[in-house]
């Protein structure tokens, strides 16, 4: 309750309180009642940087939870709004870093040998973030150059105290305003506590650096760190250090030789492979986690947040993606039919007029400004209004591709999105859509039903039997609720009745 008051205490103070109110549409009782609680504690509140744009500056004075909270509410602009996403964005995840005694003990309690039995050279951090900071180090038995990222001493904890008071808050607004459950505010603090979750227990980043490597082994120019598996554990990341120029740095590009237009085109390529072929992607792919190594390769690292797309999805988006490129509308409206993404009463013709609409001014644009992350988000904005429910992952995608445009551009201001993606959407149709995969997918359910043969018979039957009971229980339930009303009904009915028999 302490930490709700202060909360709210740092927003009235930083005068966050009130585009907080604005950009959920809180109704004026809801607004009264808020600044009446909390306004008696503005003293209370911290004061943050005053230079600051309000809600980024009360976040920030609050600490890492809140930050983070914010960095990811900065990509759900469904939920806060254009403009609030747009402040949130801001928010930088640096933070002063914690001792470098705490960090060995970490280590030491953690791999369970001391660090320098472990490490001949151990640096002071070279990054701290809300959640870890990474040393540079030796391995002692091999010599090699490593990354050691550490959790903060007691983050956990933090997190776990600040993500109650999320739910508490959530809970409140709920109740207090059943019109703010259109937002979803419950569901909002559990997207934010998964994410974190993943985050504050590293061996998920290192399965998620090895399952990321094991796809992406075949990719020409393209290098990700090496995890040290027994250097490696809950609160500690050994990986190999990735040696290179910032991706962000175009002047050291330039000075070490590195073609910046063939570098701007592979992240775009990378990323879309990593999207489609394989459904699993870094979705945090800003310059800050991207390197060139001596030999020309982009090297990606920080595996915290990554995106996940079933094979279904991807098909359906590949081949949506494709029509718009043919300005094809007609076929990317039916694609969305036929994937029961559109309800079937919408008429097909006014649809594919509304996908018109949203494709022409992109493609009208000179084709260095065309982006595929606003065709995605325009696209999103007109299936929502044709009934079609925004999906978590598909937003991450648009979300990353906005951020893996501008890394591009950065690289290559002229570059043409479009003709640089073409060629891996219509790979991965090839391949994805054509009769080689069909054959593939008539394999893959033979094997299936070769597996299930024999227990087939059962599980039809079973799953049978599980529907006629839930037919019958439906039916029950009909009854009971006709029943019911009918008993109402009478009551009612009879209410008049008795006070005139008791009149009279
Ligand atoms: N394998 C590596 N090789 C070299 N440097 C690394 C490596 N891993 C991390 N770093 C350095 O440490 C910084 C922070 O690492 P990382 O991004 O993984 O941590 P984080 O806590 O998720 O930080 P952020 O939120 O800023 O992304 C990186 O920006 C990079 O400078």
């Amino acid at each position: 309750m302490l930490r709700l008051i202060r909360t709210g205490a740092t927003f009235e103070r930083t005068g966050a309180m009130g585009v907080v109110l604005d950009a959920f549409d809180a109704p004026k009782s809801i607004r009264i009642a808020f600044r009446m609680l909390v306004w008696p504690f503005k003293w209370l509140g911290i004061e943050g940087d005053p230079a600051a744009p309000p809600v980024p500056r009360a976040l920030t004075a609050l600490g890492p939870a809140y930050i983070k909270f914010g960095q990811i509410l900065s990509t759900r602009p469904d939920v806060v709004g254009d403009e609030l996403a747009q402040q949130l964005r801001v928010l930088q995840d640096k933070l002063p870093p914690f001792g470098l005694d705490a960090a060995r003990a970490q280590v030491e309690s953690e791999i369970g040998y001391p660090v320098d039995e472990l490490f001949s050279e151990f640096s002071q951090p070279v990054a701290a973030a809300s959640i870890a900071q990474v040393h540079k180090a030796r391995r002692t038995d091999t010599g090699q150059v490593v990354a050691v990222k550490v959790l903060r001493p007691g983050i956990e904890r933090a997190f776990r105290t600040d993500i109650d008071a999320f739910y508490f808050a959530a809970n409140m607004i709920e109740t207090l305003s059943p019109a703010s459950r259109r937002l979803r505010p419950r569901e909002v603090v559990k997207h934010f506590e998964s994410v974190v979750s993943g985050e504050l227990d590293l061996r998920l980043e290192s399965a998620n650096s090895s399952e990321y490597a094991a796809n992406t082994q075949g990719d020409a120019g393209f290098q990700l760190p090496e995890v040290v598996w027994g250097m490696s554990g809950r609160r500690v990341l050994t990986m190999s250090w990735a040696e290179g120029v910032p991706l962000g740095d175009n002047d050291a590009i330039d000075a070490a030789g590195h073609d910046r237009e063939a570098l701007s085109e592979r992240v775009l390529q990378l990323f879309l492979n990593h999207a489609l072929r394989d459904g699993f992607f870094h979705a945090d792919m800003h310059q800050g986690n991207l390197k060139v190594a001596a030999n020309g390769d982009i090297i990606a690292y920080d595996f915290g947040i990554m995106g996940h797309i079933d094979e279904y999805t991807r098909r359906v988006y590949a081949e949506i993606l494709y029509g718009f490129i043919r300005r094809d509308y007609k076929r990317v409206a039916e694609v969305h039919f036929e994937a029961g993404y559109v309800p079937a009463d919408h008429d097909v013709d006014e649809f594919a007029r509304a996908l018109r609409a949203v494709g022409e001014p992109i493609f009208g644009m000179d084709a260095t400004r065309i982006s595929m992350a606003r065709l995605l988000a325009y696209l999103f904005d007109v299936t929502e209004r044709f009934g079609m429910q925004t999906r978590t992952e598909l937003i991450l995608l648009q979300r990353t591709m906005v951020v893996v445009e501008g890394v591009s551009r950065s690289l290559n201001p002229r570059m043409n999105i479009w003709n640089v993606a073409k060629p891996v959407v219509e790979d991965y149709i090839k391949h994805s859509i054509g009769p080689r995969a069909a054959l593939k997918d008539l394999t893959e359910t033979a094997r299936v039903l070769v597996r299930f043969g024999p227990r087939l018979p059962g599980l039809v039957e079973a799953a049978l039997v599980r529907q006629a009971e839930q037919e019958v229980a439906e039916a029950e339930s009909l009854w009971l609720l006709r029943f019911g009303w009918c008993a109402a009904g009478v009551l009612l009915g009879a209410i008049p009745v008795l006070i005139w028999v008791s009149l009279v």
